[in-house]
């Protein structure tokens, strides 16, 4: 029997073809901006935690869709390239794959659409498959896919006796049902207060925000960007906060995804709540420096 040496985590959710474009500035209504440059970036919530998780040293198992485009064969080849298991993504035929697009102005400030395409058809089919959960330790979840496909997902992994981790990203109420599966509720500032936490301003007000969520889940993390982050209620360190590491900063955008990768790696790999806490905290500021 395939026994695997790393600890696996099991992550299903989204993945986006980004563009991203510099500009000198966001278009007004009717205006054509010509910008300076872009890129074509993997992306997507999930996507980005699988990698980071993988980058963490875990066995990735993804579980999402893309369209049957050009676009979704980056996608699959960029996580293959990150050594994330992506058999189970499936390919929708005549569909368009997850796609965003985001313009950074000169400020440094960037608006966005996303376009979820295949994301919001992805498979419960794989779910109930025993080989996804084999030796598996956690579930990774976020909110790009469909609440039915996540409360699924959470349900096959308690069957599985797999822990679940719910990024709440970006903001849409939680299922009762939902809620009551998860067993770490991750959020950054703007989701702690629409969930029902306290505004977040500063590190101490991260922490009463976490405290106050975690009446409704068993563990709750308040990142809160260049302050850092904070927990309530999780195993045996029942209040946890650190500041951010300072670093010069290359760009913020996706440094939650950076985070709840790396948490969950270190959690499965054994470290306790609070190591995996400044393990998260740590990669994170790395990957804002741009070192990640
Ligand atoms: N300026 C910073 N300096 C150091 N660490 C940072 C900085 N910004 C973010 N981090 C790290 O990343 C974590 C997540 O940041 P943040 O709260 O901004 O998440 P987010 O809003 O989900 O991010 P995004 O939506 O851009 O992915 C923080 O808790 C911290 O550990």
């Amino acid at each position: 029997m395939h026994r695997p040496e790393k600890p696996v985590v099991v992550v299903v959710g989204s993945l986006h073809y980004d563009v991203m474009i510099d500009a000198p500035h966001r278009p007004h209504k009717g205006e054509t901006v010509t910008g300076y440059a872009w890129s074509p970036k993997f992306g997507g919530k999930g996507g980005n935690q699988a990698v980071s998780a993988a980058r963490s040293g875990t066995e990735v198992r993804m579980v999402g869709a893309v369209g049957d485009d050009e676009f979704g064969r980056f996608l699959l080849a960029a996580l293959e390239a990150s050594s994330v298991d992506g058999t189970r993504i499936m390919r929708m035929a005549g569909m368009g794959s997850g796609m965003s697009v985001a313009i950074t102005d000169t400020d440094g400030d960037y608006g966005a659409v996303i376009v979820s395409g295949a994301n919001l058809h992805v498979d419960t089919v794989p779910l109930a498959e025993p080989s996804l959960w084999h030796h598996a330790k956690a579930l990774i979840l976020q909110n790009e896919i469909p609440d039915a496909v996540n409360l699924a997902a959470a349900r096959a992994a308690k069957a599985a006796g797999v822990f679940v981790c719910l990024n709440a990203a970006p903001f849409r109420p939680l299922p009762d049902e939902l809620a009551t599966l998860v067993d770490i509720l991750v959020v950054n500032a703007f989701e702690a207060e629409a969930l029902g936490g306290l505004p977040v301003t500063d590190l101490p007000s991260a922490a009463e925000s976490a405290r106050a969520l975690a009446i409704r889940f068993s563990c709750v993390v308040v990142t809160a960007g260049g302050e850092g982050v904070a927990a309530a209620e999780c195993a045996n360190d029942a209040r946890i906060a650190l500041p951010a590491r300072p670093v010069e900063i290359v760009s913020t955008h996706g440094a939650g995804d950076s985070f709840v990768g790396a948490l969950v790696a270190a959690l499965v790999s054994g470290s306790s709540f609070a190591e995996s806490l400044a393990e998260a905290n740590e990669i994170a500021a790395r990957h804002v420096s741009g070192l990640r």
